[in-house]
């Protein structure tokens, strides 16, 4: 296996410290002060990452402004032809960033080597995707409205912004920035990079795969620190053009102090899993386990509450406990289905939702076993409303189970939360699939499968607390545009072939 900060990525690390990224190069903070980053499966300190100061960052958005103005007169295909280059670097390096996505978040090394590839691909479709539809625009002519004469013509096109924050999270810290660097930059913008810090070194060779495939200096910066110490700083800053951040209630927050600048916002969920009486219990059983416990649960679009009809929730749950005996719990090195949660006190978190519903009488299908951040996949059985757990997004391997006497009763409990991200609903009739899922408050209803961002190119979205616009590569793209119109107005009116 390829180490982290060695080979081509060496000149990313500084000893024991990683660098940050600035103006083109790898460099060393002035702060002198650096942040560790946990391996959760040992608990003991892995990486290291630059404090950057918060001159570093006015710096960088002075570089990455006059970088981005150059950038803008880059020919679409140009910015295409670098993109692929980045991509296809990144997918000939994965061995040694899916390493870090190891040590880092525990992420089971099969997943790790899947999302760099599938962050290769990302930027690959975004590249030729930008060519298409950042290489149109429209013609409007005056007389389509009422009272005109056709003695003007709109000329209309997308622009790029200036200057994009992406703030990814630490649950796929290389995807989840690609997919906001690669439209930001095939879009004519510059790129401010903010990884999390369980990641960071993840997200630190990915930028070094973007430096290896030649883009101009300073139109790339990737600044390291904290969150709370300098995420606040970064998301105010007057440079800032647009904030792209996906995360958890932490952007809420954001949203709140931004200034006037476009806000792609993709945060946390409580995606349902609404099961009717005809359902295929077989595949409902494979898509509660697969999309309730992948990687261990932490990922926004999990399934995070089984809203089951009474008749068929008994043999549901038997076959869920079933599946869920034979996954192997353990290290991400060993492929493990179930592997530590990202930090100690997320598992205090899960714990806490846990314990709350033991007091309140919910039925626990296994015995909670914890070791460290290792939790032990848990489904737990008879949740009512007045429970945590019914409501509050573990991002755990803990999944509720509600039983419903009515499709209504489903429906209410899910639109009645907070968040608004995905859902999914089980039944052969397609009709009351379809009705289902028109009358569910989410951006996504998957139907017959768990619900799930991917494929990359599809529509993402969160209503209510769960986002704010739309991801998915195109979305991406043109949320990262203004439109700038050209009016040109005849001295008399003139009509073609008239
Ligand atoms: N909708 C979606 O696609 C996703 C949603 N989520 C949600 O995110 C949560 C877990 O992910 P997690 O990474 O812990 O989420 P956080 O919101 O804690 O962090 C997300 C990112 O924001 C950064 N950040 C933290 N504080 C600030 C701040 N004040 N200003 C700017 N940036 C800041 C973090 O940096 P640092 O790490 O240094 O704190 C990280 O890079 C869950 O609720 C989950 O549902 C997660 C993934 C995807
Ligand atoms: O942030 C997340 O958890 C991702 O958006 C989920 O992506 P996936 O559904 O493709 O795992």
């Amino acid at each position: 296996m390829a180490v982290a900060g060695t080979g081509v990525f060496a000149e990313i690390l500084n000893g024991e410290v990683y660098r940050y990224y600035a103006d083109g190069e790898w460099r060393v903070s002035g702060s002198g002060k650096s942040v560790a980053i946990v391996n959760p499966t040992t608990r003991q300190t892995q990486y290291r990452v630059q404090a950057c100061t918060q001159e570093e960052v006015n710096k960088v958005m002075e570089v990455a402004k006059v970088a981005q103005k150059a950038w803008a007169r880059t020919p679409l295909w140009k910015r295409a032809e670098l993109l692929h280059k980045a991509a296809a670097i990144l997918k000939e390096h994965k061995d040694p960033i899916a390493e870090c996505l190891v040590k880092e978040i525990a992420k089971p090394a099969k997943d790790a080597i899947s999302e760099v590839v599938r962050s290769g691909d990302l930027v690959s479709y975004t590249a030729e995707e930008g060519v298409r539809i950042l290489g149109e625009g429209k013609l409007l002519v005056s007389d389509s409205f009422p009272g005109n004469e056709r003695n003007k013509y709109c000329l209309s096109s997308k622009v790029p912004l200036g200057v994009v924050l992406a703030i990814p999270p630490f649950n796929y810290p290389v995807n989840l920035a690609v997919s906001k660097i690669g439209p930001a930059l095939i879009a004519g913008n510059a790129l401010v990079l903010k990884p999390p810090t369980q990641g960071a070194v993840a997200a630190l060779h990915m930028v070094h795969c973007f430096h290896l495939a030649g883009f101009p200096k300073g139109l790339i910066s990737c600044v390291t620190g904290k969150g709370s110490e300098i995420g606040d700083f970064l998301t105010m800053h007057p440079g800032v053009n647009c904030i792209s951040f996906t995360g958890g209630d932490t952007g809420i927050a954001i949203s709140k102090k931004a200034g006037m600048v476009p806000l792609q916002m993709e945060l946390g969920g409580k995606d349902a899993c609404i099961v009717l009486e005809d359902a295929d219990l077989d595949l409902v059983a494979a898509n509660i386990v697969k999309g309730g416990f992948s990687y261990s649960g932490q990922r926004c679009t999990a399934v995070k509450v089984v809203l089951i009809m009474e008749s068929i929730a008994d043999a549901m749950v038997e076959k869920v406990k079933a599946k869920l005996a034979k996954l192997k719990v353990g290290p991400p090195e060993d492929d493990s289905d179930i592997t530590p949660v990202v930090t100690e006190s997320s598992a205090n978190f899960i714990e806490g939702l846990v314990m709350d519903a033991n007091e309140k009488g919910a039925t626990f299908c296994q015995e909670y076993r914890r070791e460290g951040n290792l939790i032990w996949p848990l489904l737990l059985d008879h949740v009512r409303p007045d429970m945590r757990i019914a409501w509050e997004e573990p991002f755990g391997p803990v999944l509720p189970v509600i039983r419903i006497n009515s499709v209504e009763e489903g429906i209410h409990h899910c639109n009645a939360s907070n968040f608004g991200l995905q859902g999914c609903v089980f039944t052969k009739d397609i009709n009351k699939a379809i009705m289902i899922s028109d009358a569910m408050e989410t951006g996504t209803v998957q139907i017959n499968s768990a619900p799930a961002r991917g494929p990359d190119h599809f529509p993402f979205q969160g209503l209510k607390d769960s986002g704010i616009g739309s991801q998915g590569i195109t979305n991406s793209i043109n949320m990262m545009t203004k439109v700038k119109s050209t009016v040109i107005n005849l001295p008399s009116p003139s009509y073609t072939m008239g």
